[in-house]
């Protein structure tokens, strides 16, 4: 084998690996249960910041990597169409039984949909999806997606969720802003500058939220943080974005090989 080959076969392992990796931690805590990311209530954020993204109603919302997350029914009640991401086939059928809901099933690309009325999960992993799967997307929510992945991958997920995306699309960004030393993710920090690297390029940034929730949120007290902010941001992507992912898509492939 040339070095050439060589190096490439390790980079291709690497790669495996690492999306193998990623995908069992999250299979394995939906089998084990181990969702305290979960939340029975309706996201305080999503009920009081929405509103200033000015998303008409019947618009379609994706949801990346949602979970069994409520807010999805909130989203449905306000008359919006909502499209989640989910890898774990698990969280899926949990959502739907524990809200009593019978979806029907498809075949969509690489992905399983999950349908019923007005919205669709898609079962599967989010950096394998493609714009025709979804379609036209409106406004996204992100709840600790962006945060439940490591450094390397949000960088991925920024780049992929730019593949995805048309120009206006508004979105709500929600991230934890803590001394990364003091715990291991996820959640992971993603400090403001990270959102800056991260979006400013295609999208306009403003920040609605910043907030101390550390004595509200004990469970990382007992994990060893010292301090922890709560960020929410309204992002909207810019006209001139498409232009500027080809650009970033080809600097992420160089930097891969
Ligand atoms: C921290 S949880 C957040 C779930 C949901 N957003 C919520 O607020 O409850 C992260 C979720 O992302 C899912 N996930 C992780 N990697 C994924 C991937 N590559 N594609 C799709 N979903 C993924 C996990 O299974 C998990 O349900």
């Amino acid at each position: 084998m040339s070095h050439r080959q060589h190096s490439f076969q390790g980079l291709y392992n690497q790669f495996i690996t690492g999306a193998f990796m990623e995908h069992e931690f999250w299979h394995q805590r939906w089998q084990q249960n181990q969702i305290g990311f979960h939340q029975g209530d309706i996201n305080l954020h999503l009920r009081q910041q929405w509103s200033k993204l000015e998303v008409v109603p019947n618009s379609r919302v994706l949801v990346p990597m949602c979970g069994k997350s409520s807010d999805m029914l909130w989203l449905l009640d306000q008359g919006y169409r909502v499209v989640g991401i989910e890898l774990s086939p698990l969280a899926v059928a949990a959502f739907f039984s524990e809200n009593d809901l019978q979806p029907t099933l498809r075949q969509q690309g690489e992905f399983i949909a999950y349908e019923i009325d007005e919205l669709a999960i898609f079962c599967g992993d989010f950096f394998t999806l493609r714009s025709v799967d979804i379609g036209r997307i409106d406004a996204v929510y992100d709840r600790a997606a962006l945060v439940a992945l490591p450094a390397k991958m949000r960088l991925d997920y920024a780049a992929h969720m730019a593949t995805l995306l048309e120009p206006n699309v508004k979105i709500l960004l929600e991230t934890f802003d803590y001394l990364q030393q003091e715990m291991s993710g996820p959640p992971f920090s993603v400090p403001h500058d990270e959102v800056e690297k991260l979006f400013h390029d295609w999208c306009d940034i403003e920040l609605l939220v910043s907030e101390q929730i550390l004595k509200r949120e004990v469970k990382f007290k007992d994990r060893g943080l010292s301090q922890l902010q709560e960020h929410v941001y309204r992002l909207v992507v810019r006209e001139s974005a498409k232009k500027h992912h080809c650009t970033q898509r080809r600097f992420l492939d160089d930097a891969e090989k």
